[in-house]
């Protein structure tokens, strides 16, 4: 929790007032799990896999990291540019009362509703990309700059952000051992969602952005403003930075829970967050890819017992509920 009202931020019209902030953190103050205090690596060099040619490189990736670089990745520079400089025109640059009136919107985490322990010093917006759920959020498309950075988001980029995750799948369907039936059931592609994240500059040193997880998505597809720093892996038992790429040219993949259950445990799901930072804000883009609610995942072999990605949403959410915490899945393991 901050400590009073700093006058850099209270002035700072993007920002939630900081009483709000005490409310959302009750009972809670700085609660620091025992990996927030892993050492510090250096920087982790990174694997590049090129997607027009992904080859063994992908699944080397996917089996000893769990989180790569993405080339020819086919999203013009143009289209991220856009993105970028709608994002900070409506979330750095428009005031708080403003932003928490528009669906989507998330100050704290993004876990909407969801009681964390902490509060991550993140803000954006959910854009939904499938039709039911667009359909679900009925809301009037919001003026500029939001109107057009939502409808960017979910149209251009949204295809662009779904032809980059069914063509991983693909390539890694066969090593797998999938057949066609469970490659479409596992990768629901375009029912997958984006968020765009804005981490502002934090008065407070040590606080995280985003606290330490794996992601539930089969994979997730990340693309930070260039030269954004604050990404960091676990690896090795200690938190490693994941340098900016050079250029705007490469997008990071990291795969989620998902892709481990599906590979039985032989792919990784990476535990990584995001640091604050006193100096400078970071933008980012996250999409992210799920089974099919309905998809029974059953290639655990043996370590998980059968389930859907519904079912495992719905422990997920649970958890936190309960503890502050998501517990992930362990919770479907076989045997203890
Ligand atoms: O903003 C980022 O780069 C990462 C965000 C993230 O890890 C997540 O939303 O799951
Ligand atoms: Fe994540």
């Amino acid at each position: 929790m901050a400590s009073g009202s700093d006058s850099r931020t209270a002035a700072d019209p993007s920002y939630p007032p900081f009483p709000l902030l005490e409310q959302d953190d009750e009972g809670g103050g700085h609660v620091h799990e025992q990996e927030q205090e892993a050492r510090r690596g250096g920087a982790l060099e990174l694997p590049t896999v090129d997607l027009e040619a992904p080859g063994e490189a992908l699944a080397a990736a996917c089996r000893e990291l769990g989180v790569f670089r993405l080339a020819n990745h086919g999203v013009p520079a143009a289209l991220s540019a856009r993105l970028f400089a709608l994002a900070r025109a409506a979330l750095a640059g428009a005031p708080f009362r403003d932003k928490r009136a528009q669906p989507g919107y998330f100050w704290g985490t993004p876990a909407l509703s969801l009681r964390v322990r902490d509060v991550n010093w993140v803000e954006g917006f959910h854009v939904a990309l499938g039709e039911a759920q667009q359909q679900q959020q009925h809301a009037p498309v919001p003026p500029p700059p939001l109107g057009d950075l939502l409808g960017l988001a979910r149209a251009e980029y949204g295809a662009h952000m779904t032809r980059v995750a069914r063509t991983l799948f693909d390539a890694l369907a066969p090593a797998l051992g999938l057949g066609a039936a469970q490659a479409a059931s596992y990768l629901a592609e375009r029912d997958g969602f984006l968020r765009v994240y804005r981490y502002p500059r934090c008065p407070e040193p040590g606080r995280l952005g985003m606290e330490a997880h794996t992601d539930s998505s089969v994979l997730s597809v990340i693309n930070q403003e260039e030269g954004a720093g604050g990404l960091q892996v676990l690896h090795g038992g200690a938190w490693r930075d994941v340098a900016p790429a050079a250029g705007a040219s490469t997008l990071l993949v990291n795969l989620g829970d998902m892709a481990r259950a599906i590979s039985g445990d032989a792919y990784r799901s990476v535990r990584h967050r995001v640091a604050a930072s006193q100096a400078a804000e970071r933008l980012s883009l996250c999409y992210f890819a799920f089974p099919r609610d309905d998809a029974v995942i059953t290639c655990g072999a043996g370590r998980y017992r059968p389930f859907t990605y519904a079912e495992f949403r719905e422990q997920v959410q649970a958890d936190i509920k309960a503890t502050g915490s998501k517990v992930g899945l362990e919770r479907f393991l076989l045997h203890h």
